[in-house]
């Protein structure tokens, strides 16, 4: 298949190597010229995947019709935040019947919509048309070509098998599904409790503690993806608990990251300062506790981690307040 990957930054990277070791031919679109010049001459790409031997029938280019131009899947690699302006910049030279995948995990602030329903509604097609690619894949792993699974998933599963099968290599398995909801909760999600799992990393705490987080986290997105539609056995999955778990014990994960920096005492500018890639769970949390408030949902890890992040809380009294909590049934709602 002829594929555009539109994001040359860690994921974006690694997931167009993926699909061009599986035998597809793969056009990078990104900002910035110097960088897809080093991509489409030296096989690398030395600001995210330094010392990656990219497959050399990978090229990149700053011209969005370029890339674009005669593909049949188009995979979306931008973050969250900037999707809606981007996407909109490439209508007029997206093929009208491409499919159209999101590798991103987060939700719109303002409209709370998932990536998927962003990506239909700017770029005017059917939810049908529009898939997702959730799992644990830590960026930096994949691109050296260790093994990992992910989950695909499309309404329409003929697509959601095809895109699978189009992303399988001898270190990359892709499971499908046609739960969309479930696998982009689980992808916005974890990133908030990642935060969070970070804090108490930074703050000394061992794996009790983190535990706690990691499974009281994933009873809260739980909560979320089935009041939103979703199977629960999506979060037994790779796109719930098998993500949960990556990005919370992870030093490469930069959610995890960013929350051990607070958890260290750092304010929230000095730990921006310190990341220099996409955090989505920094600006997510508030849209996903808007979207869990307005179906009546508890998250209060996420409640917590918006505190943090946008009231200036102290990690150690966000840690509290968990602990402080009314005590209750452990499968009660909340
Ligand atoms: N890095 C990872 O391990 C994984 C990341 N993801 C998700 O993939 C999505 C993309 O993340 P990464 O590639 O890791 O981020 P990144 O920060 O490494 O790269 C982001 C890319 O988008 C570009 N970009 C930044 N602002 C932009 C704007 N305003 N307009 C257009 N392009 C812009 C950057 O130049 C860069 O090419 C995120 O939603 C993330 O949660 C999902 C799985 C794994
Ligand atoms: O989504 C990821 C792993 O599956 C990457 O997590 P971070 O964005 O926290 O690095």
């Amino acid at each position: 298949m002829r594929i555009a990957v539109m994001g040359t930054g860690s994921w974006g990277t690694a997931y167009a190597m993926v699909l061009a070791d599986a035998g597809n031919e793969v056009v990078m679109w990104g900002r910035d010229a110097e960088l897809c010049e080093a991509i489409t001459s030296t096989h690398e790409n030395p600001r995210y995947h330094p010392g990656i031997a990219l497959p050399t029938s990978l090229r990149a280019t700053t011209n969005p019709g370029e890339a674009l131009g005669g593909v049949t899947v188009a995979v979306l690699a931008v973050p969250a935040q900037t999707l809606r302006a981007n996407l909109g910049s490439w209508t007029d030279v997206l093929p009208r019947g491409a499919v159209l995948v999101s590798l991103m995990k987060g939700v719109e602030q303002g409209t709370t919509k998932r990536m998927s329903e962003v990506a239909a509604e700017v770029a005017g097609v059917d939810a049908m048309q529009v898939a997702v690619v959730s799992g644990p894949n830590l960026a930096r792993e994949i691109a050296e070509r260790q093994p990992a699974a992910t989950t695909i998933a499309c309404p329409n599963p003929a697509t959601a098998e095809l895109l699978a099968e189009a992303s399988t290599t001898a270190y990359f398995r892709p499971y499908w599904t046609t739960d969309v909801v479930g696998t982009e909760i689980g992808g916005s999600v974890k990133n908030v409790v990642a935060l969070a799992n970070g804090m108490a990393v930074g703050m000394g705490y061992g794996e009790n503690a983190q535990s706690a987080l990691i499974t009281r986290g994933l009873a809260e997105m739980t909560r979320l993806g089935v009041a939103l539609g979703a199977s629960p056995l999506t979060f037994l999955g790779l796109a719930g608990i098998g993500d949960l778990v990556a990005t919370c014990q992870s030093p490469l994960s930069r959610n995890r990251t960013f929350g051990e920096h607070l958890g260290r005492g750092l304010t929230l500018d000095q730990a921006t300062a310190e990341m220099k890639q996409t955090c989505e769970g920094v600006k997510s949390c508030r849209a996903i506790l808007e979207l869990a408030q307005r179906q009546g949902v508890e998250m209060p890890i996420t409640e917590q981690v918006v505190e943090v992040v946008h009231a200036g809380l102290d990690p150690r009294e966000m840690l509290q307040a968990f602990m402080s909590r009314s005590l209750k049934a452990e499968a009660e709602v909340g």
